[in-house]
């Protein structure tokens, strides 16, 4: 029997592991980390992360090839196939701070391999890292191997956190690189043949390390790019009276372009594609492309500007302040059908909203009132493209100015203004004529999402802002400078 520990039990190592296991019962599978609580919850009714369909296949295997440890030592050394699923957030200090990915605790990892392995593994890189990660991890490794024999794989992981189970049952591709040696080129079959159980063979690719690497972050370049492309559009649409969702319409329908990943939004978030792409433009750098390095950072410069420009929709359209006025903001979440929000583009215009001094009622029917005041109150690195949305206050004053609700007429109570920030299917559907009554007048909602029927809102008595759409005369009357 293969058997297979994954060090890392988050949003990646839980999922992937668990479809491994389900899909291959012959293989065993554990997932181990240092955080006793993540593994307690992995091992409870409550698992640590939502994410749709998760639950019911963890059920089906966990006791049966399926287990999570915080056993770490164990369980790499009796592995055959070692997947490295850890955190590589962005640096904060030192050399590259701000961009260049931080890979100590893929270090620490490869190191602790090392010291207690006894005998031969195949170790895949799971995290995304930069380019040519996997040369300094076989350097730790082979320098330290007492006659062990290790091949280094990268199999990036291209789920999408909301639909990870989907993605994972049916992935458009799996990619793994791997050493273009007699062993390496065995290590890759290893690989295949676990990901042959469930995935047809055209859609399982193999390159050399590097391209494989390289495609990941690449991959999430090329998606961000597309968000920042149609942003930048919906500004242009706002000023001209032309409908984002129409001109995305159009564009899309050209197959040499596509439909999918075309909505304009108040900005991407999630943990990963700021991430990759400052790493990109970090590697660009040492590279010495510098114009290569400035290209891919205008995603994330327009990514900013779209969320500054919300911000300042709001407020321009309150008559140039929101000082003492009660905004609700729905959804809090980066994206709908999930509850993480890290890099939510709702951390940085609550930020805004509270600079403003604005008094902000948060309802997300995932996200819980700790994490939201912690996420407002942690300060964000400072690079060379602050977003200028950061709050002077700490953790107390910001607890002053935040409520946090479980139900979104509650939050919208008495507020001047709704903004919504997470595409929540139940954000389509809320009883708005209620929440209109409930509200100050003249009553705002500023859609970042583009979820609510704008022509219904009106006719209830909202004056309504859609990204990207024409705008009503009352915001024309108060235009907003970005
Ligand atoms: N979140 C996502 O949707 C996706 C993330 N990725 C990449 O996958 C990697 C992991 O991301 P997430 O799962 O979101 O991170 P996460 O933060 O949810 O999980 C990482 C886990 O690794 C554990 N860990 C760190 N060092 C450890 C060590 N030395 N030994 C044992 N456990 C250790 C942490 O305690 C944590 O539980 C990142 O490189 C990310 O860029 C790739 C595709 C999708
Ligand atoms: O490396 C990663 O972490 C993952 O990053 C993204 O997945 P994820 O961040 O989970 O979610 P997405 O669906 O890509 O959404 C990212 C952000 O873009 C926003 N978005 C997405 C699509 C769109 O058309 N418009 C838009 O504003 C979403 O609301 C969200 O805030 C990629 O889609 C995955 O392929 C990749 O594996």
């Amino acid at each position: 029997m293969v058997k297979i520990c994954c060090i890392g039990a988050g949003y990646v190592g839980g999922p992937t592991m668990a479809v491994i296991a389900l899909k291959c019962p012959h293989v065993e599978v554990v997932v181990v980390d240092i955080s006793v609580a993540r593994i307690s919850a992995w091992n409870s009714e409550q698992l640590p992360i939502y994410e749709p369909g998760l639950d019911d296949v963890v059920k089906q295997c966990r006791g049966r090839n399926l287990s999570f440890s915080t056993d770490v030592h164990k369980h790499v050394r009796e592995a055959d196939i070692i997947f490295v699923s850890v955190n590589t957030p962005t640096k904060t200090r030192g050399l590259g701070a701000g961009k260049a990915a931080d890979l100590t605790y893929w270090e620490s990892a490869a190191r602790m391999i090392a010291d207690v392995s006894k005998s031969d593994k195949i170790v895949v890189e799971k995290s995304t890292v930069p380019v040519k990660t996997a040369e300094a991890i076989e350097k730790i490794l082979t320098h330290n191997s007492k006659g062990i024999n290790y091949q280094i794989l990268s199999n990036p992981e291209f789920l999408a956190e909301g639909t990870a189970i989907e993605d994972l049952f049916k992935p458009d591709r799996v990619l793994i690189g791997g050493r273009e040696t007699p062993g390496g080129r065995k290590a890759v079959q290893t690989l295949k043949e676990v990901y042959a159980n469930w995935v047809p063979e055209d859609r399982i690719l193999t390159t050399n390390l590097w391209s494989a690497e390289l495609s990941k972050l690449a991959a999430n370049a090329f998606l961000a790019q597309r968000i920042s492309s149609v942003n930048a559009i919906s500004a242009l649409c706002e000023a001209t009276g032309a409908d984002v969702s129409e001109v995305a319409y159009a564009v899309g329908k050209d197959t040499r372009i596509g439909p999918k990943f075309l909505n304009a939004s108040v900005g991407f978030g999630g943990s990963c594609f700021q991430k990759d792409i400052l790493n990109l433009v970090y590697i660009c750098e040492c590279n010495g492309l510098p114009e290569v390095a400035n290209y891919w950072k205008q995603v994330i410069k327009i990514n900013d500007y779209q969320k500054t420009r919300f911000v300042n929709r709001v407020v321009a359209s309150m008559f140039n302040t929101v000082s003492g006025k009660k905004i609700a903001v729905l959804g809090f979440a980066f994206k709908k059908d999930t509850g993480d929000t890290r890099e939510t583009p709702a951390i940085d215009v609550c930020k805004g909203l509270l600079g403003d001094k604005a008094t902000v009622s948060i309802y997300d029917p995932q996200v819980t009132e700790d994490q939201i005041q912690r996420d407002l109150a942690m300060n964000k690195f400072d690079w060379d493209h602050p977003i200028h949305l950061q709050p002077t206050s700490p953790t107390a004053a910001v607890a002053k100015q935040v409520t946090v609700t479980w139900d979104a007429y509650e939050a919208a109570k008495g507020a001047h203004g709704v903004c919504i920030l997470t595409e929540w299917d139940e954000f389509k559907t809320l009883d708005y004529e209620r929440i209109y009554q409930n509200m100050q007048k003249p009553a705002f909602v500023f859609d970042g999402r583009n979820v609510v029927d704008a022509a219904k809102l009106r006719e209830i008595g909202f004056i309504v802002y859609s990204i990207g759409k024409p705008l009503d005369a009352w915001l024309k009357d108060m235009p907003a400078v970005a």
